[in-house]
C-alpha cells in the first residue's frame, strides 16, 4: 500500500484579517537596509569567516551604501568578539554607519556582548528569544509567562548595560524569534512588556524584527502578520517594524516584498541569500527589484561582479549561474526567439533613445549592474539566425543583411548540432569563413583589377583572377562596377548570377577602416548564393562579394 507522508504535515492557518490593506498598497521607497551577512549569514557557514573575510565584508557593505550591519555574535567566541572590538577600536566605522551585535537574552551573554561594544559612538543591540508554541514546548520547556519573562529580563539587563555606558548612543532592537509560527496576541504582548522596560520614544525608536525564522507558510500570510502587528503595536511612531525572512519555501523575497507594503519600515537579510538552511533573504534581489520598479533602493550595485567575487570568497559558496540579477546566466539568452527580441530590444532602444529602459526579455539594464552586453546572446543549438547574427556584429562589426542572417543560421545550427556544446565567436566567424569562403583556396580569387569607364557611360572591369588555380585575365561591361564583374563571369567563365540585393558598410573607424559588401545572387539554375568581400576598399569589397557568390555556385 502506498504511504502518503504528507499527512505528517498540518496547513497553516489564515489570519483573521478580513479587512486587511497591503494588497492594494505598493512599494513607492526603499526600506532602511540591514546586512546580516556577518552573522546569520556567518553563523551558516561551514567555516565561519575569520576576521581578515569579516573586515573585507564590512569593508564592502559600507561600499555598497548599507547603513546598519549586524556585525555579529559577541558571545560566540574569541572570534567575534575581538574581530568586533577591534572594529569599535580601530575608529574607522563611518559616522553614517551603525553596528549591530546579537545576543540571546542571558545576562552572561549580555554583559559579554556590551563589553565588546565598549567605545562605540553608536551601536544597536539585537536581543532575541523564540516565543512560538514548538519551541516554548521543545527547546525551553516552559509557558508563554516564563517566555515572556526571559524577554523581559533580557531587556532589562540591556537597558542597564546601556546605562553604565552613556558614551555610546544605543538604539535597541528585539526579536521574538520564530514570531511567523507564533499566535500574533502572544508575540504582541512580549513585544509590548520588552517595550515597557526599554521605553522607546518617536526620537529613538525601537526595532521590532519579526522574523520568518522558518518560511512556514506563503508570503501573503506574513504580510497579513506584518499588517497586524502594525495595527496592534502601541505607540507605532516609537516603534521600527523590521522584516527578517528566511527563505524556506521559496518566497522569502515575496514575503518580503508583501511585508513592506503590509507597512514595514527596515529589511534583514543577507546579499545573495546567503544564511542559515535555504538562506536569508536575498538583500540584491529585493534592492534590485525595487530598482526596476524605479524607486531608488540606496544601495551602490553598480559592479555587481566585484560583489558576487567577494561574497564567494568569504562565505566559500558560489554563486548559481542563475541567481536573480548576477549568476553568470542570468542575462543570457540561447533560444533564437528570445535572441531575435533582445536583438531587435537593442535597435529600438538605441533609436528611441530616452531614458526608459525596455528591452524584451531583459528586465534591467546590464550595464546598471556592470555587466557587458556581449554576453547577453550566446549560441547553441536552440538559437536562431538573430542570436548568430548578433553574435557576429558584437564580435566582428559584420552586420549582415537578413536572408544572409537566416543562410548563415543554417550552417551554424548543423555545426552545433555536430558539436553538441556552446558555439563562441570564433565557432561562428569559422562557419561565416567557410560558409563564404573567405579563407583557403577558392575557385575564384581575386588578384588585381581595374576599372574604367567606356565613352557612352558603361563601367569596364578588368581584372588578374585565378580560376581553379589557374591565373587569367578576365573583363566585363556593364552600368556598374557589380554588374561588369557578372558580365565577365558570365561571358568569359561560364557563370550565370542575377544580383537580387547588394548591401554594404564601413566596419572601423580610422586609418586602417575596412567595408564590408555582402551580395546575393540567383544563379541560372534558381539557386541562391551568398557573397561576402571585406577590403580597405569598399569597390573591391563589393568585387570581392561577387566572386564570393561566384564561389558557392
Ligand atoms: C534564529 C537565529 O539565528 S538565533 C542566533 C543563533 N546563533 C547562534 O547560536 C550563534 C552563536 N551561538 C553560540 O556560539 C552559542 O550558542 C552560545 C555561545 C551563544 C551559547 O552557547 P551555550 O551556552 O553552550 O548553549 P546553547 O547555544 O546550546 O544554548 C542553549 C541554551 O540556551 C537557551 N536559549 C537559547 N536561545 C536563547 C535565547 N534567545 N535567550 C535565552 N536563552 C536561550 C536554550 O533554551 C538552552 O537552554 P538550556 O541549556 O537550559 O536547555
Ligand atoms: C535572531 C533572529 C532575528 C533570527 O535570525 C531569526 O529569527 O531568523
Ligand atoms: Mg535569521
Amino acid at each position: 500500500m502506498l504511504r502518503d507522508p504528507s499527512v505528517k504535515y498540518r496547513p497553516f492557518p489564515q489570519i483573521d484579517l478580513p479587512d486587511r490593506q497591503w494588497p492594494s498598497k505598493t512599494i513607492t521607497r526603499a526600506p532602511r537596509w540591514l546586512s546580516t551577512d556577518m552573522r546569520d549569514g556567518n553563523q551558516a557557514l561551514i567555516d565561519p569567516m575569520d576576521s581578515e573575510k569579516k573586515q573585507r565584508f564590512f569593508d564592502m557593505l559600507v561600499r555598497l551604501g548599507v547603513k546598519e550591519i549586524e556585525v555579529g555574535f559577541p558571545s560566540a567566541g574569541a572570534v567575534e568578539f575581538d574581530f568586533i572590538s577591534g572594529l569599535v577600536r580601530s575608529g574607522t566605522i563611518p559616522d553614517d554607519v551603525t553596528i549591530q551585535i546579537l545576543t540571546q537574552s542571558r545576562r552572561d551573554l549580555i554583559e559579554t556582548s556590551f563589553k565588546s561594544l565598549e567605545g562605540a559612538p553608536r551601536a544597536i543591540v539585537h536581543l532575541y528569544n523564540a516565543v512560538s508554541p514548538a519551541w516554548r514546548k521543545i527547546v525551553f520547556g516552559m509557558d508563554r509567562q516564563q517566555i515572556k519573562q526571559i524577554a523581559i529580563e533580557g531587556a532589562m539587563i540591556v537597558r542597564d548595560e546601556a546605562a553604565k555606558r552613556p558614551e555610546t548612543d544605543w538604539s535597541f532592537e528585539y526579536s521574538p524569534e520564530t514570531f511567523s509560527t507564533a499566535e500574533l496576541d502572544f508575540s504582541l504582548e512580549v513585544c509590548e512588556s520588552v517595550m515597557d522596560v526599554l521605553r522607546p520614544t518617536p526620537e529613538k525608536p525601537i526595532i521590532f524584527n519579526l522574523p520568518a525564522t522558518v518560511e512556514c507558510a506563503t508570503p501573503n500570510i506574513y504580510a497579513d502578520q506584518i499588517e497586524w502587528f502594525g495595527r496592534n503595536i502601541p505607540n507605532r511612531d516609537s516603534v521600527v517594524i523590521s522584516l527578517h525572512a528566511h527563505n524556506d519555501r521559496g518566497t522569502g523575497v515575496a514575503a518580503t516584498e508583501l511585508g513592506l507594503m503590509a507597512g514595514a519600515d527596515r529589511v534583514e537579510g543577507c546579499l545573495l541569500g546567503n544564511g542559515e538552511r535555504t538562506g536569508n533573504v536575498d538583500l540584491v534581489t529585493v534592492a534590485l527589484n525595487l530598482y526596476t520598479q524605479g524607486v531608488d533602493p540606496g544601495l551602490d550595485f553598480s559592479d555587481i561582479d566585484s560583489v558576487v567575487k567577494t561574497v564567494e570568497y568569504c562565505t566559500g559558496i558560489a554563486t548559481h549561474p542563475r541567481q536573480p540579477y548576477v549568476g553568470d546566466l542570468v542575462f543570457t539568452a540561447f533560444s533564437g526567439s528570445h535572441q531575435d527580441a533582445i536583438k531587435k530590444g537593442f535597435v529600438v532602444q538605441e533609436q528611441r533613445n530616452d531614458q526608459f529602459w525596455e528591452v524584451p526579455y531583459l528586465p534591467i539594464d546590464p550595464a546598471d549592474l556592470g555587466r557587458s552586453y556581449e554576453a547577453v546572446i550566446r549560441v547553441n543549438s536552440q538559437s536562431g539566425k538573430g542570436g548568430v547574427a548578433w553574435v557576429l556584429e558584437q564580435d566582428k562589426g559584420l552586420k549582415l543583411p537578413k536572408r544572409m542572417q537566416g543562410d548563415l543560421s543554417r550552417h551554424v545550427q548543423a555545426l552545433a548540432d555536430e558539436n553538441s556544446r556552446e558555439l563562441h565567436a570564433a565557432d561562428i566567424w569559422g562557419a561565416f569563413q567557410t560558409a563564404y569562403h573567405l579563407e583557403g583556396p577558392q575557385r575564384f580569387m581575386l588578384g588585381d583589377y581595374e576599372e574604367t569607364r567606356a565613352s557612352n557611360g558603361d563601367r569596364i572591369f578588368v581584372g588578374r583572377i585565378t580560376v581553379d588555380g589557374v591565373e587569367r585575365w578576365v573583363s566585363g561591361r556593364g552600368n556598374g562596377l557589380i554588374s561588369s564583374v557578372i558580365a565577365a563571369l558570365k561571358e568569359q567563365c561560364g557563370i550565370e548570377l542575377d544580383v537580387v540585393d547588394f548591401s554594404e558598410h564601413a566596419l572601423s573607424g580610422g586609418s586602417d577602416a575596412q567595408a564590408a559588401a555582402y551580395v546575393e545572387c540567383r544563379t541560372a539554375a534558381g539557386k541562391t548564393v551568398f557573397g561576402v568581400g571585406i577590403d580597405a576598399d569598399v569597390a573591391t569589397a563589393s568585387v570581392r562579394a561577387v566572386l564570393g557568390a561566384a564561389n558557392g555556385v
